[in-house]
């Protein structure tokens, strides 16, 4: 398995979260990837174990951040920058009353941002660990004189034990468009959606609780709450797709399925001086 805890990383590179009681976050600063967030132990994130640590490439697995755009972009990389930039961390990891960790990272535009995506702005990325939830805000500032627009969202690659397990509640009746088939739209009939070939599928309009589960050693159930995250990208590369990745294990795509919180479908548009704030929370139910 990929390195997944504090002590592989340069300090300088990562921020580590830590309850103490066996819960714990790690952000790698490259991107505000986060990279771990273990419950009562259990690692609950996929991180390919051939990702590249370079500084430059988009880590593979964890939370990437897709902004300002999600997908092929013309004006930059797939995705958008935000995953490929160096964040500044405004606020170390802090404690409060509770023995919760709070820490906080920042994006501003730069001279290479703005070469792209021609807007000033400010990201700030707060991570929230509780005993059994890790809560991440996204606020995105317009501190441009001029409005801007753009989608995001969190790719969360979740570990589970075995995708053959797997499924995600709450999507049911849920229309989708299907990137790998193209076409019309579809509406889930299915109450759980099981993956069992290459997904890439774009739902709309979701209730803002979704649930995976997945059983095998060892099992997990966890809730996807958000908040002004109307989308969910449901995306599993299977075995073709994998091996064609060279960041990807052969093999992952058995361990792991991603569930996507995005404001993809309909961007956002802020005026000069307007603030958009977009959150999921994690909680492990077992
Ligand atoms: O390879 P990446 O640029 O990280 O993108 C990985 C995947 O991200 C999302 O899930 C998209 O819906 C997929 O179309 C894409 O293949």
């Amino acid at each position: 398995m990929a390195k997944q805890d504090a002590s592989g990383f340069p300090a300088g590179d990562v921020v580590f979260m830590e309850r103490g009681d066996g819960n714990s976050a790690l952000l790698h600063l490259h991107g505000a990837t986060l990279i771990s967030w273990k419950c009562h132990g259990v690692e609950n994130l996929f991180l390919s174990s051939t990702s590249v640590f370079d500084n430059k490439k988009a880590i593979r697995g964890g939370v990437p951040i897709a902004f300002p755009n999600f997908g092929p972009w013309p004006l930059g990389p797939q995705h958008g920058f935000a995953r490929i930039k160096r964040w500044t961390l405004a606020v170390p990891p802090t404690k409060d009353a509770k023995g919760d960790i709070l820490a906080v990272v920042t994006l501003e535009d730069d001279e290479e941002t703005k070469a792209m995506w021609d807007y000033k702005f400010k990201l700030v990325y707060t991570l929230v660990l509780s005993e059994k939830s890790l809560m991440s805000t996204l606020v995105v500032h317009n501190t441009d004189t001029k409005s801007l627009g753009f989608t995001t969202l969190l790719h969360t690659y979740f570990r589970v034990a075995d995708i053959n397990t797997t499924t995600v509640h709450g999507l049911k009746g849920l229309k989708y468009t299907d990137k790998i088939t193209g076409g019309q739209d579809v509406v889930e009939a299915r109450d759980l959606v099981a993956v069992d070939r290459n997904y890439d599928r774009v739902y709309k309009d979701a209730p803002n609780v979704t649930v995976l589960s997945s059983s095998g050693e060892p099992a997990r159930k966890i809730e996807i709450k958000t908040f002004n995250f109307p989308d969910v990208v449901v995306w599993n590369p299977w075995d073709v797709k994998a091996k064609e990745m060279g960041d990807f294990d052969d093999e992952g795509y058995k361990e792991m399925l991603c569930v996507e919180a995005g404001k993809v479908v309909n961007p956002v548009t802020l005026t000069a001086g307007a603030q958009f704030e977009c959150s999921q929370t994690f909680t492990s139910m077992l």
